[in-house]
């Protein structure tokens, strides 16, 4: 639903006091603006810079409301009581803590149920003090939509050739989605300048550049692919099935995503990056520590926000690196770290369960102990997988993988084996190139996780045993216990030599 009808819904029910969020204040007033006109109400705008202004004069400033108390104060004297009149508060989240501007707008938001006038606050966060909260409904400026990007593409691609068309075209809106109009504007404006063209490199660049802005997202532009990693075969025939084109009919289940549990460097990350390459998606990781806010509500708005621009930048896969970490102060009963991780974990979870847009969730862990239940019940994800230290077929595929990437010679021997996860081997093999010495050389320098955690690799296998799927045999459940086990006798049999 439009922004204009949802107000047009809330107005007519008499909500008087309305928060809306917006990151394009002038195009959520241009379509408040044409409601008024359209249904013949009175509209009254105000912000710090051009005071108070009505509708017939926008354009003109009223010096004599500069303040934000007295715009308040000049609703009642400015209305008729034949018909709504709309105040809208630009920026006024920068104003509403004083303790005058809170009492005017209880006044002013009580009384408006008969003087039909309504306080529309129109803001970029949700920052509503306590002792308005109930006072206030909130409604979402939502972000363009495709229709909309192509309607903004077309407006500034109007010679012949300028605007790409079939697939193309979809790749380019695909790319825009999530940019404000403003954005977009500029992202296919730049795009001309550059290429004459409108070009999805560009706007993938400019979409890169907002998400690094709002500090809780980035997008992944690697070119890392599944054939870049060795094994994890099940977990990538999984992914690659759940994610495959749809018909209209079996489109009808979203796949929701996977939780990938596993040993340090087992290639969990690397996974989640070759993913969205793999399936023609963005790839956005979202920093779980960045939502943590200090102010009150803020944790919750951010986490808010940052799920909004991910379902706008649908069909994409959200990447959430070692999600223990925000969330281990999350506990059922929500006493610790005063309850923030809690409601963070309650805006992720409701989230993941009611979202609809095609976005496709890959959850890393590494601590299950610190992994709130809720988190892992069933159904949230569609999987949970466990990546183990490698088997012998895969060891060697990762070593096939990273002596052809550092130009070592294939006929050379091998390390002795040590439990070597997929980012060991790595380092083994970047050592020999750096130090131009032979990989056995090159291996004395590696310790292996399965040594130096030895305890918590065996607790974490021990966890996964029949509670996750292997990530490499297909339809196998983790039997940890069993081949831990063997692991930790074989460990501690001859732990130098190991
Ligand atoms: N199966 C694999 N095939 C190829 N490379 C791998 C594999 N597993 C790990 N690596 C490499 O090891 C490095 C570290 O991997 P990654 O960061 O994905 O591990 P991780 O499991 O996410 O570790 P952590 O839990 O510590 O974040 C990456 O460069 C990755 O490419």
């Amino acid at each position: 639903m439009l922004l204009n009808e949802r107000l047009a819904e809330n107005v007519r029910a008499c909500f008087t006091g309305i928060w809306i969020q917006s990151h394009e204040h002038d195009e959520a007033l241009l379509e408040i603006t044409r409601l008024c006109h359209g249904e013949d109400w009175g509209l009254l705008s105000w912000d710090i810079d051009r005071g108070l202004q009505g509708t017939e004069v926008l354009g003109e400033s009223d010096s004599s409301y500069p303040d934000p108390l007295a715009a308040i104060h000049s609703l009642n004297s400015q209305t008729n009581p034949d018909r709504p009149t709309l105040l809208v508060l630009k920026n006024f989240h920068r104003f509403i803590n004083s303790p005058e501007i809170i009492q005017a707008l209880t006044q002013q938001i009580s009384l408006g149920k008969q003087t039909r006038t309504f306080v529309i606050v129109l803001s970029s966060l949700v920052q509503i003090p306590t002792e308005l909260e109930k006072l206030f409904v909130c409604l979402e400026h939502d972000l363009p939509d495709r229709s909309q990007l192509e309607e903004i593409a077309r407006s500034i691609a109007m010679e012949t050739g300028e605007l790409p068309e079939g697939p193309e075209l979809e790749r380019v809106l695909d790319a825009a989605c999530g940019l404000t109009r403003y954005e977009a504007e500029g992202a296919f404006s730049l795009s001309l300048v550059r290429h004459g063209r409108i070009d999805v490199s560009v706007v993938l660049e400019l979409k890169a550049q907002t998400l690094l802005k709002s500090g809780l997202l980035t997008l992944h532009s690697g070119s890392e692919s599944f054939g870049d990693l060795g094994g994890l075969e099940s977990l990538k025939a999984f992914c690659r099935r759940a994610l495959r084109p749809r018909t209209q009919e079996s489109s009808a289940v979203r796949p929701r995503g996977v939780l990938l549990l596993g040993v340090p460097g087992t290639g969990k990350s690397a996974f989640a990056k070759a993913l969205g390459r793999e399936t023609g998606r963005a790839t956005l990781t979202l920093d779980v520590g960045a939502l943590m806010g200090a102010l009150v509500g803020q944790t919750e708005e951010r986490t808010r926000r940052a799920l909004r621009i991910v379902d706008a930048m649908q069909p994409a896969v959200l990447f959430i690196d070692e999600v223990e970490k925000g969330l281990s102060g999350a506990s059922s009963s929500g006493q610790s770290d005063s309850g923030v991780s809690t409601r963070m974990l309650g805006t992720l979870l409701s989230w993941l369960n009611d979202h609809t847009s095609d976005v496709f969730v890959v959850c890393t862990a590494n601590d299950i102990s610190k992994l709130p239940p809720e988190l892992i019940r069933a159904e949230r994800f569609d999987g949970l997988f466990f990546l183990d230290l490698p088997g012998d077929s895969q060891k060697q595929a990762i070593w096939n993988i990273y002596r052809a990437q550092y130009d070592l010679m294939e006929n050379q021997q091998l390390p002795e084996d040590r439990h070597w996860t997929g980012s060991e081997i790595r380092a083994c093999c970047r050592l020999a190139a750096l130090l131009d010495v032979p990989l056995t050389q090159a291996a004395e320098n590696v310790v292996p996780v399965a040594i130096t955690a030895a305890e918590s690799v065996a607790r974490l296998r021990r966890w996964a045993s029949n509670r996750c799927l292997s990530a490499e045999q297909p339809g196998v459940f983790v039997h940890g216990e069993r081949s831990g086990a063997r692991a930790q006798r074989k460990l501690s049999r001859d732990p130098r030599r190991n």
